[in-house]
This record gives structure tokens, sequence and C-alpha cells, in this order.
């Protein structure tokens, strides 16, 4: 199995830089040229297969509402500047076409959408013009409340229909862990049970992506308020999705997640 040109014969890691102060996770945030350089050439050093870059935050408890022009000019940016120094494919993390447009003409070559072709009707005719591999986050309103594992794959159903129509073959779908949040159950339970049974997804055949870096179920498991100190439950997270099938691991934390995904691969072989 393959995405964006990448062999994924065992789980890779995607590196995320966000350039949105507004991000839940401050440490994630890169807003000086040098210092975002270096954390991309840094990322890549310790064994990220891709960079992916958010110019908005997109966490469903946070006002994040910024005009699309200034999304633009902080994805170009950053974009234009790590492209020259990493060799690795760069994701858009973005639910915007226009904002997608111009990182692919700044040098992206992956569009991240965490609402699956289903926020803005132009995203996937972005996608097929500029022939960009596209990740698809599971995206909807959920009805089903018993079955979180059903709904995400109904969700993701959806998209893979909205891609094929548009003949785009290269895509990666995501659970979309901390984004889909019914009133009951509540979300981290969701959230663990999708983790739980990740393996539900290899139906599709397609490579499964799963971002749980430092997000708010850790949170509400642990007791750990602030996404500083949630590394070590991160990490518990990321070998359970490995163990059940995750490919692509997207983190904050490059060097100790690639640890953690090589400890639960390893493990995993000798599994029944
Ligand atoms: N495909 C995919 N994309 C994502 C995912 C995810 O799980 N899957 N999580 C995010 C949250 O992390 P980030 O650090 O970007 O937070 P922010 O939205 O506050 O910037 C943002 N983007
Ligand atoms: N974009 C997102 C950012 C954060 C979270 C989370 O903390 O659960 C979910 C989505």
């Amino acid at each position: 199995m393959k995405f964006a040109g990448v062999k994924l014969d065992e789980p890779r890691i995607m590196g995320v830089i966000n350039v949105s102060p507004e991000s839940f996770y401050k440490g994630s945030v890169r807003n000086d040229e040098e210092r975002l350089i270096e954390t991309a050439v840094r990322m890549v050093e310790e064994g990220a297969s891709f960079i992916d870059i958010g110019a908005k935050s997109t966490a469903p408890y946070l006002e994040t509402q910024i005009p699309v022009e200034e999304e633009i000019r902080r994805a170009v940016w950053a974009i234009k500047a790590i492209r020259d120094h990493i060799d690795v494919p760069i994701s858009i993390d973005t639910t915007s076409a226009r904002v997608a447009e111009e990182a692919l003409k700044a040098g992206a070559d992956i569009i991240n959408d965490v609402t699956g072709f289903k926020g803005d009707p132009g995203m996937a005719e972005v996608a097929k013009e500029y022939g960009a591999p596209a990740i698809l986050c599971a995206h909807g309103e959920v009805r089903n409340l018993s079955d979180p594992v059903h709904t995400v794959m109904d969700f993701l159903q959806e998209s893979l229909v909205i891609a094929e129509k548009h003949g785009i073959e290269d895509i990666t779908i995501d659970p979309a862990i901390g984004f889909l949040r019914p009133e009951w159950p509540p979300w981290y339970e969701w959230d663990s049970k999708v983790i739980a049974n990740l393996e539900a997804l290899k139906i599709f055949g397609r490579p499964i992506l799963i971002g749980v870096s430092r997000k708010s179920f850790i949170g509400a498991i642990t007791g750990r308020k602030d996404p500083a100190e949630r590394l070590p439950g991160s990490l518990s997270a990321t070998a359970v999705a490995v163990l059940k099938g995750a490919h692509i691991v997207r983190t904050h934390d490059v060097k100790e997640t690639l640890d953690a995904v090589k400890v639960a691969a390893f493990i995993r072989r000798f599994s029944p």
C-alpha cells in the first residue's frame, strides 16, 4: 500500500506544524521563519514521512474563525518557507478549497480535509484539478449515538463516493478523533471506542491515518488539562492505534511517537 508515493509497509509518521496561534497545543505553533524551517527539518531527520501544515485551528471547542485571506497568507508563507528544505510530501490541513489551491500552488502535495470533501463543494474539484492525494476525515451529523464505529464508517463511505465521482484515487481515510462530539456518549468514550475498533476500517482497503496527539480525550482520561502534559497518554493511544492497524500517525512529537510506533508494530507481528 502507498499514499502520495510513500510506501506504507511499515507505519509512518506525519509531523504537525501549525502556523495558527489559536491552535489548541501552543507547542505546535511556529510564527518565525527560522524556527519553522528548523522544526520541519528536525521532524524529517527524526523520521517523519510527511509534514502537515495547519494555518487555522479546527478544534471544535475553541473560537477559531479567521478570514480566509489570513489563512491563505499563513499557509502560503509556511509552505514556501519549508518546501525547499525537506524532501517529504507536505499536506495542507484545511477545509477551504481556496486555501488548498493556493497551498498546492505554493508547493504542497496533499490535501488534508477534516470535513472529508463535505465542507467546501470546491474541494474535490481542486484535488482533481491538481491531481492531489487527499486525507479524508469522517465528518457529518451524528445520528446513531450508540455505534461510533459504524457512524465513522458511514461518514467515510460518503466521502469515498465523492472522491470516486471526481476520479480521485489516492485517498487515506481518518476516523477524526476529537471531532465528532454528540451530546452522548461523552466524546472521550466515543474516541476510545473508535480507536479500540480501528481495525474495522480495514474493510475500505485504504490507508488509515489517525491523529490522537495531545487531544482532549487524553486530557479527560488522565485529568491532564494542559495539552503540554499529554505526551505519555498520546503515546499509549498511538500504540493501540498501530496495533489495530493504523498506517500513518499524525503527531506533534515525531521522535517519541516513532519509538512508540516501532515497538507497537514489532509486537503486532506476533499477534494472532
Ligand atoms: N486528518 C486529520 N487532520 C487533523 C487532525 C486529525 O486527527 N486528522 N487533528 C487535528 C488537531 O490537531 P492540531 O494540532 O492541528 O490542532 P488545531 O486544529 O487546534 O490546530 C487537525 N487536523
Ligand atoms: N482540531 C482539533 C483539535 C483538538 C481536538 C481535541 O483536543 O480533541 C480535536 C480536534
